[in-house]
């Protein structure tokens, strides 16, 4: 077990620092740069060999000796590659290779899409082969002209299916190259032809007649209808009456035209399909082929995710210990006990977790579970320890549970946590490892999918441990460019410590100096400032026809949004508020509505909520708030109340405290001993972290302009914006008072939008701010604008 434990934490530790095959800029450089270069020399080489070859034919056995000289440009290296590729190889077609490396340099070199590159080879490698084979058939007037390998396949080819069925292989392949490369299609051809014809044939008319030269390049079309006018001439006379109309007014002209000579027109549509198939690449595509998909992480590419190695390990050297002792104690305690209340067992099964025990009773057929259910409290009282909870029946097993706090408990470290295959390789949005169950299983959840989390406990029972248990997971999984963190602690001690990442990892408002929130009046703010940046990130997902955060940035990264329509990379934004009941007892429904508001509906935009208290009293934990709040964790809370106030059952107050804490995700409870990380731990995290290149200042939030604020109807006109006057019009038009307007079509920052949106109401343009909704617009058209302006 522990020889398993040990190569799980090896393999763990290499990953933050994941070995990339992909080639750096500089890499990708030299690679095509010797690549480019190489394919030049085989150029010359080339050249040169048809020139120098028999010259040089005697040199090539002593390419060793240095008194030897050969004649090729490229001395014997040439003569050496020339003798390899072109005699002995593919004769003239040896080019391709040349041309084929030199372009595979130039792709390198440009860092071109290397998805055409494929493409080029593959079908230069047919190309080669097919001339090769072809110039077979002259390999006894001129041997160079297939080389050896040219000769030997074509003879081959010869051998089974003779000459001719070698020439039609050779058709085959030309069409199949024609067809699929080229994409020809014999109406392609047809086309082609007829067009030429037709060009013959005006050029011979053109140089009839002066006045249709005139006409012809004026009206390019027409070009091709005009002469057949001409031509009708001699035939029929009903086309003649029409010619000197056509003159003055060209377009009547070829209707008519086109009734006798309408064969030759159907080409036209022909053309029209062919077009939209060529044009079917989408920019999207194209420019992922230029560019590659975008990458959020570019910013920061060199940050580097802190290793295993900063965590401690608690359990080193130990193993579970299983004392055999304790538990027949146990069990004998559990039978005596349910045999007093004339319960038989039948089986009875023992798992040792890291705290606790869990003891699955199999009952003697015809014992009721539900007479044990009741038995509950009774139960628990004859076998009298702390800690003890009955699971009757175990969900999805038709066994009952009795969970039984172990003698030595032993510490979940967050180090074997995160080492955890099961965490390393969670595929989620983001993943949360909280420790492990009683089966000894890492315990490892999506936080997107919760989509909120709801935690509670009595003091010292590890709140504020599981809190850091949750961040540290998202710190080893997550790059900066993914998460931002929005602290509010009214305690100020407890997450301090995230202050180092502030540039990292954390998102604060734009004039606030502290990224940590610890004034509960600023709470207010930020919540608000949530409610707004949720408000525009659905704004961006509406006008991006996706449905959530993780469609909209996978076209996002596809470069399917343009960033000039004011779409970017969202990253993921987990508010984590610790001491709730304090912020509800200071600021009641100034905070419980932007929470529930928030609650509600930010889970799509990719906004969590993880909302931490000590007292989970009706009056903190709000039925709205619950409602929001499917996914939750009790630690050991002090009444059977407390805990049916979060977990809606039982059970909480049976916990053992230190971490020992029961999950919910809706329905059923899973018991769970939480991963410990001492704040010396998450210290050296941040410190590791803070250590790195940051980005310029913390993520900013949307400003928002509380309501003591005022709405600033004091602006004086000459203060305006320079844009005020471009910005009235662009909202009179659309008959829409919305700052993310002004930021789309004037390519404004939200503040900018935003203070002029004031301006524009202090000058009456727009109505106040009705909350999330766009702001009426006063005016009706421009010239009410203007009046308005002028009578300033
Ligand atoms: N998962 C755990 N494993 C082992 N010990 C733990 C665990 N969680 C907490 N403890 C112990 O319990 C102590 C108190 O934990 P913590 O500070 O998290 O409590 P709290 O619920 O946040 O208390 P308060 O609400 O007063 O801040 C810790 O110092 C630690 O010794």
């Amino acid at each position: 077990m522990a020889r398993k434990k040990t190569k799980t934490k090896s393999k763990s530790t290499k990953q933050p620092k994941k070995i990339s095959f992909k080639l750096s800029k500089q890499q990708k450089i030299v690679l095509g740069s010797f690549l480019f270069l190489l394919g030049l020399a085989l150029l010359f080489s080339f050249i040169s060999y048809f020139f120098t070859w028999q010259a040089d034919q005697s040199t090539l056995h002593n390419l060793s000796d240095r008194s030897v000289e050969s004649q090729n440009w490229l001395n014997k290296f040439g003569a050496g590659i020339g003798d390899l590729f072109i005699y002995q190889g593919f004769g003239l077609s040896a080019f391709t290779i040349a041309v084929l490396v030199t372009l595979t340099g130039f792709y390198y070199f440009f860092d071109k899409p290397k998805k055409s590159l494929q493409s080029f080879w593959f079908w230069g490698i047919i190309v080669m082969l097919w001339f090769s084979v072809f110039f077979g058939f002259f390999a006894d007037k001129n041997p160079l002209l297939g080389g050896m390998v040219g000769f030997e396949l074509n003879d081959f080819l010869q051998d089974f299916i003779g000459m001719i069925g070698t020439i039609l292989v050779l058709v085959f392949v030309a069409i199949v190259y024609f067809a699929v490369r080229l994409k020809i299609t014999p109406e392609h051809i047809g086309q082609y032809l007829k067009s030429k014809k037709q060009a013959i044939s005006s050029e011979f008319n053109t140089e009839d007649s002066d006045e249709s030269e005139f006409v012809d390049t004026a009206f390019d079309k027409d070009n091709i209808e005009l002469p057949v006018e001409e031509n009708t001439e001699e035939i029929e006379e009903p086309v003649l009456k029409t010619k000197p109309a056509a003159e003055p007014e060209p377009t009547p002209a070829p209707l008519e035209i086109n009734k006798p000579e309408s064969d030759e027109n159907f080409e036209i549509e022909i053309e029209e399909t062919v077009e939209e198939e060529e044009v079917d690449e989408n920019l999207s595509t194209k420019l992922v082929q230029d560019f590659g998909e975008f990458d959020p992480t570019l910013e920061l590419s060199n940050y580097k995710f802190p290793s295993i190695e900063l965590l401690k390990d608690y359990t080193k050297g130990q193993s579970i210990t299983i004392d055999q002792e304790e538990l027949e104690e146990n069990k004998n305690r559990i039978v005596d006990t349910l045999k007093n209340y004339k319960i038989d067992i039948a089986h009875i099964k023992a798992t040792v977790g890291p705290t606790v025990t869990l003891y699955e009773i199999v009952p003697e057929a015809g014992v009721r579970i539900s007479k044990i259910k009741n038995l509950e409290d009774d139960i628990a009282l004859s076998l009298s320890a702390l800690g003890i909870r009955i699971i009757a029946p175990i969900p999805g097993k038709g066994t009952i549970g009795i969970e039984v706090p172990n003698k030595n408990a032993r510490i979940v470290s967050m180090r074997s946590a995160i080492a955890s295959p099961r965490f390393q390789n969670a595929e989620m949005e983001l993943p949360l490892t909280l420790g492990k169950t009683i089966s000894n299983e890492t315990f490892v959840v999506d936080l997107a999918k919760m989509p909120h989390l709801l935690m509670a406990g009595a003091t010292g029972q590890g709140k504020s441990v599981g809190l850091n248990a949750i961040l540290t997971s998202l710190l080893y999984k997550k790059h900066p460019a993914e998460v931002k963190f929005v602290l509010v602690d009214p305690k100020k001690v407890e997450l301090t410590l995230f202050n180092k990442i502030e540039r990292h990892y954390l998102a604060k408002l734009p004039d606030s100096e502290e990224a940590i929130i610890t004034d509960n009046a600023k709470v207010i703010n930020t919540l608000n400032s949530l409610c707004i940046e949720m408000d525009q990130r659905y704004d961006l997902l509406k006008n991006a026809m996706a449905r959530n955060i993780k469609e909209y940035n996978a076209k996002f990264k596809k470069r399917k949004l343009n960033p000039n329509d004011g779409h970017k990379f969202l990253p993921y934004i987990v508010l984590v508020i610790d001491e709730f009941a304090d912020l509800i007892m200071t600021a009641g429904k100034e905070v419980e509505t932007p929470i529930a508001r928030l609650a509600q509906l930010a889970r799509a935009i990719g906004i969590h909520l993880i909302v931490a208290t000590q007292r989970p009293s009706v009056n903190v934990i709000t039925g709205i708030i619950k409602a929001n709040f499917p996914a939750r964790i009790a630690f050991r809370v002090t009444s059977k109340i407390d805990s049916r106030t979060i977990l809606d059952s039982q059970g909480a107050d049976q916990l053992i405290g230190r971490g020992d804490m029961l999950f919910t995700q809706g329905n059923s409870l899973v018991r769970i001993q939480c991963a410990f990380v001492d704040t010396p731990e998450v210290e050296k995290i941040t410190d590791f972290i803070g250590a790195q290149k940051a980005y310029p200042d913390a993520h900013l939030l949307p400003e928002y302009v509380g309501e003591e604020g005022g709405t600033s109807l004091d602006i004086d006109a000459s203060d305006r914006d320079a844009l005020f006057m471009d910005a009235a019009e662009v909202i009179v038009t659309a008959q829409q008072g919305s700052a993310s307007l002004l930021q789309r079509k004037l390519k404004l920052g939200y503040n900018r939008a935003g203070r002029i949106i004031d301006q524009l109401e202090a000058a009456g343009v727009v109505g106040p701010f009705e909350g999330s909704k766009a702001r009426q617009v006063l005016v009706n058209d421009m010239n009410g604008l203007h009046q308005l302006l002028n009578n300033e």
